[in-house]
């Protein structure tokens, strides 16, 4: 039997990409996208890891079961660390993300390359009625780009240059991005967890 896991997202790109890194181990991968009656979470916390919480425990909630939910964005030193929380919604309440790359990159006209360092993060909160919800979290260090560039991920990924690859995030192949990401590297501190998560039926 495929063992199954309720990550607790609505975005497609964040999906699939828990999609591509599980499914090499065996997991099936459900998201909010398939419940569309779920209700929204606000995003209230102030860190990365509060709003994964509030995300994780409400989904556990709803659906009486163990969840993971995923929270991330990107920060910029140049910009005192913004867009982070407010990432997805950076260039208003439509979360579009051409919209927000504009904004960023607006706000850093005229500064040098080696000025523009900036890293993705992404905290994982894994949540279920009666259980301890715990937090794990995974950076991925980079600079933004003066234009956008590459087709590939979603997000801010065409601004972002990934100094090892010599690309763009969004130029790196899923399987690239998957080894690196913010993403993969949260993702792998919960592996000790797996059993317990992918176990959780009644
Ligand atoms: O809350 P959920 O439903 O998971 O979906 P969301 O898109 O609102 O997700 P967040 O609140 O965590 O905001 C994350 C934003 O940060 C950006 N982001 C996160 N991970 C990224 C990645 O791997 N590549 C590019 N941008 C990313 C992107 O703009 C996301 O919309
Ligand atoms: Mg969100």
């Amino acid at each position: 039997m495929m063992k199954q896991v309720i990550i607790a997202t609505k975005n497609v790109g964040k999906a699939r990409e828990f999609q591509e890194l599980l499914e090499k181990k065996g997991i099936e991968v459900k998201s909010l996208l398939d419940f569309p009656n779920c209700p929204d979470v606000e995003e209230t916390g102030s860190t990365f890891a509060e709003n994964a919480v509030l995300k994780a425990e409400a989904m556990a909630h709803y659906f009486h079961a163990i969840v993971i939910a995923d929270d991330s964005g990107l920060s910029i030193d140049a910009l005192d660390g913004r867009p982070g929380v407010y990432s997805a919604r950076y260039a208003g309440e439509e979360k579009n993300d051409q919209k927000n790359i504009a904004k960023v990159l607006e706000e850093l006209k005229g500064v040098p390359f080696e000025k523009r360092t900036a890293r993705f993060h992404c905290a994982l909160a894994v949540a279920a009625p009666g259980r301890r919800t715990t937090v794990v979290e995974g950076t991925c260090e980079g600079y933004i780009t003066e234009v956008p560039k590459g087709e590939n991920g979603f997000g801010y990924d065409p601004i972002f240059y990934v100094p090892q690859k010599g690309k763009t995030m969004a130029e790196l192949s899923k399987e690239e991005k998957n080894q690196i990401s913010h993403r993969a590297k949260a993702l792998a501190k919960l592996e000790k967890q797996w059993d317990e998560i992918i176990n959780d039926k009644e």
